[in-house]
């Protein structure tokens, strides 16, 4: 799947009826990176299925096979063949690109350290504007040498491991992606790693998910250190995206209709499946088994004030649901959000007043006031997820218009493809 064939500006027309559907987003961009990185950094081959396809991940595929991991893909089957390397062994200069990818990014960083050699990261100019400072320390702190040729604390950044103690400060309040990429190279470090959180942790399920997949690579992390160790090679089921799922359950909700997304029980790894928990607060009917999540719109939405400090990337989804509830919502814990693709509180505020809609931004979230969106050609800020959240305002007002669509490519190319479907038939 491919934005290609998307035009720079799309128009999207209002549903006919509500809808009722069953869908399977692709895989977590989340879970495929760890389970990338723990397959190239373990013994023998491991073979992943259910991986997404997207930018960021394309990226993380990149980085490992520069640092001598060898790859073999399946796209179509959604398959990757990993047969692991070990850093600690390699003797040359290595350049990696991280493209738009924090999660690329912030996770190579700390593998970078291990290699006896100098290494390079650098990324795209939203990238590069955003903060590396926390994981630059650390490393510093753990041994390892960093240069910064551009900016302190922003890629390009140069690194030459290896390091050589094994307790390090870290600030939690900016990305727990630091936290996250030093967890996976601990059990590398000569001495593992234990990490002593400075300030309190962001995106908790995030690390809780990184101990996991490094347990299924046959490595313990408690979410704070490893001991010393080596990753084996797995056989490696990927869930769908419950980020992407976001989406689709706002759909539901929004429209009166029936959205099923498959591939997301109850044993989900991901922290966004609690969006779910979101809408039902705010009056519609979900229901979890096994196999996923359904949502049923009620035609009833009531506005909430809600902590999305565990789940920010749904955030922006919140913001267009909350547009069509009847009282405002306020969302809130989650002013490190300034520091992703965009400024996420400033662009959704600016977008929903470009649409006429009352919203306003506060240093820890926002609140948005009901109302009916007037047509508007909304600016996206290179960010998937301010294309994807405020396509659904589409669902049920006429003129909406997202600039630059192609930018959901970073995660998700195929998300207007599968919105369309989704949306189309009772
Ligand atoms: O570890 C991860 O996979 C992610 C952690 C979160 O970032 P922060 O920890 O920076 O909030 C999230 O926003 C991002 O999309 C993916
Ligand atoms: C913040 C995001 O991505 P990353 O930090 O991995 O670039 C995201 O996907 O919303």
């Amino acid at each position: 799947m491919s934005t290609a064939s998307l035009p720079p500006v799309l128009a999207l027309s209002p549903v006919e009826q509500p809808p009722d559907a069953t869908l399977r987003p692709p895989g977590s961009k989340s879970i495929t990176n760890r389970a990338l990185l723990c397959a190239a950094l373990a013994e023998g081959t491991s073979t992943l299925t259910g991986v997404l396809f997207a930018d960021d991940t394309r990226a993380m595929l990149g980085a490992i096979t520069a640092l001598g991991a060898e790859v073999e893909v399946d796209e179509a089957a959604t398959t990757v063949k990993v047969r692991g390397t070990d850093p600690r062994t390699a003797s040359g200069p290595v350049t990696l690109y991280a493209n738009q990818s924090g999660t690329t990014a912030r996770f190579l960083l700390p593998t970078l350290a291990l290699r006896p050699a100098r290494g390079v990261l650098d990324g795209d100019a939203q990238l590069r504007a955003r903060p590396f400072g926390p994981l630059v320390e650390a490393l510093r702190a753990l041994g390892a040498q960093v240069e910064e040729p551009a900016e302190a604390g922003r890629l390009p950044l140069a690194v030459t491991g290896p390091v050589h103690r094994g307790r390090v400060p870290l600030p939690g309040h900016l990305s727990s992606q630091f936290l996250s990429g030093l967890l996976m190279a601990a059990p590398l470090m000569p001495q593992g790693l234990a990490v002593e959180l400075t300030s309190a942790l962001v995106s908790v399920p995030y690390v809780t998910m990184t101990a996991a997949v490094m347990s299924a690579f046959g490595v313990d992390a408690d979410g704070l250190g490893a001991a010393p160790g080596r990753y084996r090679a797995a056989e490696y089921a990927i869930e769908p995206d419950a980020s992407a799922a976001s989406y689709f359950l706002a759909a539901a909700a929004i429209t009166g209709g029936r959205i099923t997304v498959a591939g997301l029980g109850a044993a989900s790894l991901q922290g966004d499946v609690r969006f779910a928990d979101v809408l039902e607060r705010m009056g519609a009917r979900v229901s979890r088994d096994a196999d996923g999540i359904t949502v049923t719109g009620t035609g009833t939405l009531r506005g909430v004030d809600v902590d999305m400090a565990d789940i920010s990337d749904t955030a922006q989804t919140l913001a267009a649901v909350a547009v069509h509830a009847d009282g405002p919502t306020r969302v809130r814990g989650i002013g490190f959000i300034r520091h992703k693709e965009t400024d996420r509180l400033a662009a959704v505020v600016t977008e929903l007043r470009r649409a006429g809609i009352d919203a306003q931004e506060h240093d820890d979230g926002f609140t948005i006031n009901p109302g009916a969106p007037a047509p508007t050609r909304f600016a996206t800020y290179g960010d998937h997820r301010m294309a994807m959240s405020l396509s659904l305002l589409g669902l049920r007002s006429a003129g909406i218009e997202i600039d630059d669509p192609r930018c959901v490519a970073k995660t998700y190319p195929g998300f207007f493809a599968d919105l369309s479907r989704a949306t189309a038939r009772a």
